[in-house]
């Protein structure tokens, strides 16, 4: 059994936070990560006064990419560091800067990455992109033969992400993958971003 992870597009518009709330309402969305591209600092900390409460009131985890600073700062359930958003000391650095709040660790296709991040306090690790993203130009490719391994061997929970939608899905939830990630799946399905979510959720079983 998987759980939806939603991010964030990688720009909003001032109606975003009516997209988001209809999005989370229209089923189980366990992790919302608002993942701003190119954003400047205060453009990010007023997206968080104002979607962190729309999240927070549903009972999903806010989390917060590339920012293990601003993330302790303005109080979120946690950070999303890539390998280069890590501060110097690595992820035992990162852990120790967020204290109790969640730190999720990308680490491609590495299985060497993930043990490394587990080892030093990660929540949870990310494997990707298992398909054909047009979100970001994804530098890895992770074959799901890696799901398998690590829940086989790891209690630290694993994240799937890149191009998983409804149709392709299935594969990574039988694998093992105890969170789905999608961006595309959701904010641009053709019937708006709670049709995008029921569809997710559907296909996930
Ligand atoms: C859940 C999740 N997994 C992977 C990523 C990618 O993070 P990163 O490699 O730092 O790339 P950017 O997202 O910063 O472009 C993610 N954001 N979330
Ligand atoms: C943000 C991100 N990280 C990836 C990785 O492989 O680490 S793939 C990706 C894009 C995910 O968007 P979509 O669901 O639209 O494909
Ligand atoms: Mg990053």
């Amino acid at each position: 059994m998987s759980a939806l992870y939603l991010i964030s597009p990688p720009r909003i518009g001032p109606d975003f936070a009516d997209a988001l709330a209809a999005a989370l309402d229209a089923g189980a969305v366990s992790a919302f990560q608002l993942r701003l591209k190119d954003a400047a600092e205060d453009d990010i900390c007023r997206a968080v006064a104002a979607l962190m409460p729309v999240v927070q009131a549903r009972d999903v985890a806010f989390i917060l990419n590339d920012r293990a600073d601003l993330a302790v700062r303005l109080g979120c359930d946690g950070a999303h560091l890539g390998q280069e958003d890590l501060p110097k000391g690595g992820v035992k650095a990162a852990r120790a800067l967020l204290r109790n709040a969640s730190l999720g660790v990308t680490c491609h296709d590495s299985r060497h990455l993930a043990m490394e991040a587990a080892e030093a306090g990660a929540d949870y690790v990310a494997f990707g992109a298992f398909f054909p993203t047009a979100t970001k130009d994804a530098k890895s490719h992770a074959e799901i033969e890696i799901l398998a391994w690590w829940s086989s061997i790891m209690e630290v929970p694993c994240v799937a992400i890149g191009g998983i939608d409804a149709g392709n899905c299935a594969q990574l939830v039988e694998a093992g993958a105890d969170f789905l990630a999608v961006i595309g799946a959701v904010w641009h399905h053709p019937d708006g971003s709670a049709a995008g979510v029921r569809a997710m959720l559907a296909a996930m079983g």
